[in-house]
């Protein structure tokens, strides 16, 4: 990027002005150049006047006095207009020229600085000079009105405020500038320029970087002024950078003060801070500069932001496995026990509190569960579901709460998330809550009344925000009073809860069930049906039957009528009956608590080979029913 051109003013009075007009064609197009001829001080009035309308000087170039004014009392960098003995010389000569032609004798009138580097060579010099010291302006003038009664001739050299006056006294005179002199000195302005333009564009840069950051960033200096704060920085006090530039930060807001790290040095990371409604994590930072404590630094980020930057990374690890897909309105049913259960979970789809699910298995825990979190806030979020009677109780400790490396023998390499942080700001639903071991229940409640999860080994908790959706068939009250289960977890989990009626007493789903599974497992087909035949022919063949695994048994037994029909290529009314012998059994006959009898489990797994899944399909159980099931039978033994 090209740099700006330096703009520098140059100081003098009238003839060193003149001189420095003349040189200026020389830097022409590359310079932006002022030339004031009067006074310093009057100058740097002058260039205040003008900084409302034009841009400040980088530098200033002057002379002498002048240039000793402006350093003194200005903040401009200036550069030097430095006479050398050569300057002087030449100075002389073109004095001698004048005095040869009207036999005048040459004056020296100059401060004692530039007299000693005139006495230095004046030994080489073939021509009579006279030299005179002054001190100040008015012993200057002085001298000058008394030269001027003298009967002899003089040319004057000296500075350009003493050649005016001689001049003025009817003195000819010759400054002791030379063009040299004021082009080295105009070479070191436009190199101090550089510094300023250089250093310009580099915090035009920051700046730029600063006002693009998400993060509010506010610096200070020693005395806590503002001396850089960005837009996101202004905004949360609903003001401008402009506005806000050097007022202190304790009086903008008390609760992000730099004070205390201008006193002790030290920083302060990550420190929550609630500024009205925004929840802000703040650094807080000494600035240091070549040793020295110079000021300090705030930056701050919205808490929610990062909560969202988190959200995101956890759920793309986990989107794929972790989501939910069954809404609310796809649960099939017109039957009042389930429309009420729908309207009961809407209800409580928007509130953030636990809900507990009580039904059979088969009966939709696990539906209604995604459909709460699909009709909730936390709908973008994951969706993770835990069986908790599928895992030993050391297995489902280190899969809910997670652990660090090397927390147990085998452990993996950089810990493990548990799928409780997993579920972050999602929805966890787990199911068969009432399995859970004790001890488990207790980190759990943990999770629940702190927002923590301590992951095995660990010794820092994790904040974690998730929806606890539980569910279980067993009855936990029971289970309080037989001390298997914490009454008070029983109560933090049962704010809200749900009870899913057995399908056994909503006949009027069944039918309808039958029809959404006929369809649902007829579009895999090649084959075509009529699914309103098959779903008839069904019906008549299920009507009086009892339903004990509910509605998964009800679609697991379509699905295998489907297959059966569609190889077949026709509906044999007989046909399908003897592929479902389960559905013989005569209402009266049966009860949930005869095919949950051991007789028939040893049966089915006798039959099937000790085959587990295929055991549940064919008793019409969820695996883990099942798995429950065996359990008991081996607790019994
Ligand atoms: N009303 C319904 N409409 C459509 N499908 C349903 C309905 N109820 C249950 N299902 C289906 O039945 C099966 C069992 O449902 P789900 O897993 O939700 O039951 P559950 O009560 O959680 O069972 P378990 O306690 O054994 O885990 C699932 O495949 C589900 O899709």
């Amino acid at each position: 990027m090209p740099s700006r051109k330096p703009r520098i003013a140059i100081i003098a009075y009238r003839r060193l002005a003149a001189l420095a007009r003349s040189v200026l064609s020389d830097y022409s197009g590359y310079l932006d150049v002022q030339v004031l001829d009067m006074p310093a001080e009057a100058a740097f009035h002058e260039l205040s006047l003008r900084s409302s309308t034009s841009l400040p000087p980088d530098v200033l170039i002057a002379a002498s006095a002048n240039a000793r004014w402006l350093k003194a009392n200005t903040n401009y960098p200036v550069s030097i207009i430095k006479v050398t003995g050569f300057d002087l010389l030449l100075a002389i000569q073109q004095a001698q020229q004048l005095a040869l032609t009207n036999g005048a004798t040459i004056l020296l009138l100059a401060k004692h600085a530039l007299v000693s580097v005139f006495e230095s060579f004046r030994g080489l010099l073939s021509i009579p000079v006279e030299v005179v010291e002054f001190q100040d302006n008015a012993e200057a003038l002085s001298i000058l009105a008394d030269y001027r009664q003298r009967q002899k001739k003089y040319v004057v050299v000296g500075s350009s405020i003493v050649a005016d006056w001689a001049e003025q006294q009817g003195l000819p005179a010759v400054i002791i500038y030379s063009i040299d002199a004021l082009k080295r000195a105009i070479d070191e302005g436009i190199a101090l320029a550089k510094v300023t333009t250089d250093q310009e564009e580099k915090r035009g840069q920051l700046n730029q970087i600063v006002k693009g950051l998400s993060e509010g960033v506010i610096a200070v200096d020693a005395h806590e002024c503002i001396q850089t704060i960005n837009d996101a920085a202004a905004n949360l006090f609903n003001s401008s950078s402009d506005r806000l530039f050097g007022r202190k930060l304790s009086d903008v807001q008390p609760l992000l003060s730099l004070a205390e790290v201008l006193q002790s040095g030290e920083s302060q990371l990550d420190l929550v801070v609630s500024v009205g409604q925004r929840r802000l994590i703040t650094h807080r930072t000494p600035m240091i500069e070549h040793g020295q404590q110079r000021g300090a630094l705030l930056t701050f980020q919205e808490a929610s932001r990062i909560e969202q930057a988190d959200r995101t990374l956890r759920h793309q690890v986990s989107r794929k496995q972790f989501s939910a897909k069954y809404q609310l309105e796809d649960i099939v049913g017109g039957s009042p026990q389930i429309q009420h259960s729908k309207e009961l979970a809407t209800l409580y789809a928007p509130s953030d509190a636990s809900v507990l699910i009580l039904g059979e298995s088969g009966t939709g825990k696990e539906l209604f569960a995604q459909g709460i979190h699909l009709k909730s806030q936390r709908k973008s979020s994951p969706f993770v579901a835990v069986n908790c009677a599928a895992f030993p109780e050391t297995l489902l400790e280190s899969e809910l709460f997670g652990y660090e490396e090397g927390a147990f023998t085998g452990s993996r390499k950089g810990g493990k998330a548990g799928l409780i942080e997993l579920a972050h700001k999602g929805t966890i639903f787990l199911d068969e809550i009432g399995d859970m071991p004790l001890a488990l229940q207790t980190r759990l409640l943990r999770v629940l009344q702190e927002k923590e999860v301590l992951r095995l080994g660990a010794s820092e908790p994790i904040y974690v925000d998730v929806r606890v959706i539980a569910a279980t068939h067993a009855n936990l009250l029971e289970k309080v009073k037989a001390q298997t289960f914490r009454a008070d977890l029983f109560y933090r989990l049962n704010i809200l809860s749900l009870h899913l009626s057995p399908l056994r007493m909503r006949a009027g789903d069944i039918r309808q069930l039958i029809s959404h599974f006929v369809v649902q497992f007829m579009r895999r087909s090649a084959v075509y049906i009529d699914p309103n035949e098959l779903s008839k022919v069904f019906w008549s063949l299920a009507e009086h039957y009892h339903w004990p695994g509910n509605v998964r048994e009800l679609e697991n037994l379509i699905e295998r009528t489907v297959v059966y029909v569609t190889a077949l290529g026709k509906i044999d009314y007989a046909a399908m009956a003897d592929i479902l012998p389960e559905l013989r059994i005569e209402k009266s006959t049966i009860t949930p608590e005869k095919v949950d009898s051991t007789t028939s489990l040893e049966d089915a797994l006798q039959q099937t080979g000790g085959d587990l899944q295929a055991t549940a399909a064919l008793l019409g159980i969820s695996r883990t029913t099942l798995w429950r099931k065996l359990k008991l039978r081996d607790v019994g033994r």
